[in-house]
């Protein structure tokens, strides 16, 4: 792609010019050129017009390095309505903060033709799916869920919108401020009982904004709708089996005892049995044979064994397809595990239903001839456990806060409950359910203790047998059995301990007055001694307010009352402005107390969009503003 304008700078600007007859401009593509300079990226690239539109295409603050080269990277452009207006001035620039240099940019024009929006719809076209065999009922409702995991490790794209393309033509919804502007369209022209493919173009929403659309979608369309969601599996290798489209179907009219007739799977086409479709699998994600499994693991050879955990042996293995072998890890169940059919139903429930960035993957399971074994995409950098306590990989204490703000996501995911009335509590929360991925992002696995919150908080679950992880264990559940949302947020308090201080959950080295982690380092708070709490690896390096406001948000996390510790939204906004305050000292964050007003300091973040605040509120506060319901009760 050759740009048009260009410059030896990392900004550039130009004046739209007029389009040829039956043309229109659809986006823009901008590359630019780098090299890396340090270990830590972060960066975003911010196209503004003389209209007044300011977007950030992409800002990986959080997430790291950009994906597509040494050289050179792309990104698409495409504005909502047509905002790139013959005559407007059009500035892009992109904006380092920190691990690149950026040597030039390029900006190049790509049009579409005013008729045929097909090719020209925009943004990165996802997949695509064979729907031969799929029936598409005219009159019906679609609505594309697209698995966002691929696109979401490459960072938060931006702007907050996506449109989906069903068929070769028509049918996008768009949203945008968290206000559906659109809705599923109805198809109501038979040829679509011919249609070949499903496309989807998607910017920027994360999968939870998704999820919510799917749900605006099918209360506006009435009491008597039906939902349903099929999956389109549109071929053999793994990568397409995750990056599933999902259709939904809002169908009108009272079909309740043939709910599901209308859903399809279709089996891929070269699969030779091995992997079944779900017709024959008793949950909605790829069952595997054991014949698979086993030649993924060398017949579960103990050379692949990466950990062992509470469950079994965990392998790396490689399940291949057609064109490449894809890296997994498999979890076998041992046969004296404690972890039975409810744990592993649990985990694959909750991982079929809830998908995030932070989350863990589950590629799949296999359930045969007595064997439970879970799929899951291969984490590189393991668990965070291991890096800090087995590898003594000295992490740096940016990265730890990353980590911890990444994790952090996940369990605010589980918690507010996307797709269900109510949220999840993961009930074993630690550092080894923690892991990383190349670019040191957290995604929190082990869900199989997992349950179902209460979406009242003032009636608390209450449990015979309490279940989690020794070190990790909210005292007032273990005492009471008393499940709650809080009893989450104790264990993550545990888990920003050990990032600070680079000390187990429990330590019988370090005596037995200090070797239960909490107890230590709240001693340590109270005495103000917060330099002795940190790690010998990144001493030094924490900025003071940074390292005390730090101590005080684990140190409430683990308070011994549940209703003072913090909700995980409280938390995400509180470590992330933490994040900002160590990248930036001298802001005025230094002086406010985080904990105290998280909603109040979304100032300080670069925020991913130009937010509506008067429609809809911002992300973290309508999450926040959820769990306060439901956790200040
Ligand atoms: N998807 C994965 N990618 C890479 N490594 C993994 C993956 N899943 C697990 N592991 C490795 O296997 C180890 C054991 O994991 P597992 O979840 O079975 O047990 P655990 O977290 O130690 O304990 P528990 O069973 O109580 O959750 C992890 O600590 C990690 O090192």
């Amino acid at each position: 792609m050759t740009p048009k304008y260009t410059s030896e700078s990392s900004s550039l600007s130009f004046d739209v010019p007029s389009c040829l007859k039956n043309k229109r401009l659809k986006g823009i593509n901008v590359t630019f050129k780098y090299s890396v300079s340090g270990d830590e990226w972060a960066w975003f690239c911010k196209v503004s017009t003389t209209n007044g539109v300011v977007d950030l295409m992409y800002n990986p603050k959080v997430f790291g390095k950009p994906e597509f080269g040494e050289v050179g990277i792309w990104l698409s452009y495409w504005p909502i309505g047509n905002t790139l207006d013959f005559g407007n001035t059009v500035h892009v620039s992109i904006d380092v903060m920190s691990g690149l240099e950026v040597h030039e940019c390029g900006v190049s024009l790509v049009y579409s033709d005013k008729e045929t929006m097909e090719n020209n719809m925009g943004g990165v076209e996802i997949l695509g799916g064979n729907l031969s065999g799929f029936e598409l009922s005219t009159g019906a409702y679609y609505l594309c869920r697209h698995d966002f995991l691929r696109l979401m490790e490459v960072g938060r794209l931006t702007p907050d919108w996506f449109r989906i393309l069903v068929g070769d033509t028509i049918d996008y919804t768009e949203v945008r401020g968290w206000r559906q502007t659109g809705r599923p369209k109805q198809l109501n022209d038979p040829s679509f009982t011919e249609l070949k493919t499903v496309r989807c173009i998607i910017y920027g929403p994360q999968v939870e904004d998704t999820y919510k659309i799917a749900e605006m979608s099918k209360s506006s369309l009435g009491d008597d709708t039906v939902a349903f969601t099929s999956s389109l599996l549109k071929g053999e290798t793994i990568d397409e089996a995750v990056e599933e489209i999902n259709v939904k179907q809002y169908k009108s009219g009272d079909e309740t005892s043939d709910r599901y007739s209308h859903a399809r799977i279709m089996k891929p086409a070269t699969g030779e049995g091995e992997i079944v479709s779900s017709s024959t699998s008793a949950y909605p994600c790829r069952r595997f044979s054991l014949a698979k499994i086993q030649s993924a693991t060398n017949n579960f050879s103990d050379e692949l064994v990466i950990g062992w955990g509470g469950f079994g042996k965990v392998y790396k293995g490689q399940i291949f397809s057609e064109e490449a072998g894809h890296i997994v890890a498999i979890k076998r169940r041992d046969s004296v595990s404690n972890f039975g059919e409810p744990e592993f139903k649990a985990e694959i429930d909750t991982l079929c239903t809830f998908h995030h960035v932070h989350l863990v993957s589950l590629v799949g399971y296999c359930d045969d001839n007595g064997e439970k074994i879970l799929v899951y995409k291969f984490m590189p950098n393991g668990s965070l456990y291991r890096k800090l306590h087995d590898v003594h990989t000295p992490l740096s204490w940016v990265t730890r806060l990353k980590i911890a703000i990444g994790a952090a996501r996940g369990l605010e995911y589980l918690h507010i409950g996307v797709r269900t009335q109510h949220g999840v509590i993961h009930r074993n929360v630690k550092s080894s359910n923690i892991l990383l991925d190349e670019n040191w992002v957290a995604v929190i696995s082990g869900l199989g203790l997992c349950i179902a919150g209460p979406t009242d908080q003032s009636i608390p679950y209450v449990e015979d047998t309490v279940k989690g992880t020794f070190g990790y264990l909210d005292p007032e559940y273990a005492l009471t059995g008393k499940l709650t949302y809080k009893t989450d947020v104790y264990a993550f308090g545990v888990v920003l301990f050990e990032l600070l201080s680079g000390r187990r959950a429990i330590d019988m080295h370090n005596g037995e007055d200090d070797s239960k982690l909490v107890v230590w380092a709240r001693k340590c708070v109270k005495e103000r001694k917060l330099d002795q709490m940190v790690d010998s690896n990144i001493k030094g390096t924490i900025s003071t307010n940074c390292l005390r406001q730090f101590a005080q948000i684990a140190d409430r996390c683990v308070h011994p009352v549940p209703k003072e510790r913090p909700t995980m939204s409280e938390l995400v906004a509180s470590l992330e402005a933490l994040l900002e305050l160590q990248e930036k000292p001298d802001t005025s964050a230094k002086s406010s107390s985080i904990m105290g007003f998280p909603w109040k300091i979304k100032k300080y973040f670069v925020p991913a969009i130009k937010p509506n605040f008067e429609e809809s509120g911002t992300s973290s506060q309508k999450s926040h503003d959820k769990n306060k319901k439901r956790d200040d009760e």
